[in-house]
């Protein structure tokens, strides 16, 4: 049976930022935007760059070449641009909405006060900068020491679509709190915190029976796009990623259509879209802002006002979080990106060398309180 679940992000229809048009199936549709009505409702943010978000389960995506469109359209590599484009009426108005976390530092840390703050990182494309092959997705130097810096200070933790044993592969800090397979494998420090907060072990698997199926899925479609060249499939444990970065926008069609029907046979599978990514997941309800919550509850902060969540990322599927942010009212998501986008976070920052920067700045600002207020953690 084609089962087709249709997720829009609330925050965006709250604010006002699109308004949503009747599905009609392909995996990805356009939304249509409504004027931001705080600047007089007399600027329109072109159709294909705000999109609604479809989930597709097991049954059949009908539409692929909308799907492709969407894609096409929504791709921030094919943003033909030199290093520093004249900003846009819809990028200044975005900005506006969502101004930069460096920007409004003082303004973020001002809320700290009195508050445990716990900080949350995506990966790619937050800590490390987006490249062709998955395999090579390094964290610099310097955003690892930025990032074991504030984990002296603040619990943190890295969610990632990824497998969760593949993103410490690359961050290496013991100190920290995993969440991989967009969440639904955490794992806690396996080193003693000198914030000493939550030293219980944490560990939690949301979909452990699905990885068979997982494993099935994963050498059916290495099968299925084998033929397609550029194309890469990642088994991420607890979900898959196909990759087409590197995939001739003509045979993304044909790469789509692959997935599609191998997906026709997993009704329990679901399949969305990341940057340049289909990603395959369990119809489990948990996701990101799931594992945020896990997290928070796991440090003794379930119901708690004397925490503040600290969300940075730059993708879809981070979205989930700064959802739960934005519902409870607490804490501040941080979307990084360069160009507008529908989301529930209130700051932005451009790229991970400004996440870098923003991490530095929290340290020298915790740094600074601890100079000032020696006693006090
Ligand atoms: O939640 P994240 O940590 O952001 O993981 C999401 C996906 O990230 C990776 O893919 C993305 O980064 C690659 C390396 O820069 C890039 O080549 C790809 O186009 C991006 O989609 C990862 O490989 C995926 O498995 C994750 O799902």
């Amino acid at each position: 049976m084609t089962k087709q679940n249709v997720e829009v992000s609330d925050c965006a229809s709250r604010i006002g930022m699109v308004r949503l048009t009747p599905s009609k199936s392909p995996l990805f549709s356009p939304a249509v935007p409504e004027p931001p009505a705080a600047l007089g409702g007399n600027i329109a943010i072109p159709q294909k760059k705000v999109l609604k978000r479809l989930e597709i389960s097991g049954g059949g995506v009908n539409n692929i070449s909308a799907w492709v469109d969407s894609i096409r359209a929504s791709s921030p590599t094919r943003i033909k641009s030199p290093a520093s484009p004249p900003e846009t009426e819809e990028q200044s108005s975005w900005t506006l909405r969502h101004p930069s976390a460096l920007q409004k530092f003082e303004e973020i840390v001002s809320a700290f006060k009195g508050k445990q703050v716990v900080m949350f990182l995506d990966y790619d494309g937050t800590l490390s900068p987006i490249v062709d092959d998955p395999d090579r997705a390094f964290m610099s130097r310097e955003m690892r020491e930025a990032l074991k810096d504030v984990a002296t200070f603040f619990p943190t933790a890295i969610v990632s679509g990824r497998c969760r044993d593949k993103v410490y592969s690359f961050v290496r800090l013991s100190e920290l709190f995993y969440a991989g397979s967009h969440g639904m494998d955490i794992k806690g420090p396996s080193k003693r915190r000198k914030c000493n907060i939550g030293n219980q072990p944490v560990f939690f698997q949301a979909a452990t029976e699905f990885q068979p199926m997982i494993d099935e899925v994963y050498k059916a479609l290495l099968k299925k796009t084998n033929s397609i060249p550029g194309a890469m499939v990642e088994n991420n444990k607890f979900c898959l990623s196909v990759h087409f970065r590197c995939v001739d926008e003509k045979r993304w069609a044909a790469l789509a259509g692959q997935v599609r029907l191998v997906l026709n046979a997993y009704p329990k599978l679901k399949l969305t879209q990341g940057r340049m990514v289909l990603e395959i997941r369990p119809t489990i309800k948990w996701d990101k802002g799931k594992a945020l919550e896990f997290l928070l509850e796991s440090l003794g902060y379930a119901n708690s006002d004397d925490v503040l969540p600290v969300y940075i990322g730059d993708d879809r599927t981070d979205e989930d979080a700064f959802k739960v942010l934005h519902d409870r009212g607490q804490g501040f998501g941080i979307l990084v990106s360069r160009v507008a986008k529908e989301t529930c976070a209130t700051y932005s920052l451009q790229e991970p060398s400004e996440v870098k920067e923003f991490l530095v700045r929290l340290v020298e600002w915790c740094r600074g309180r601890e100079r000032l207020m020696p006693h006090q953690g």
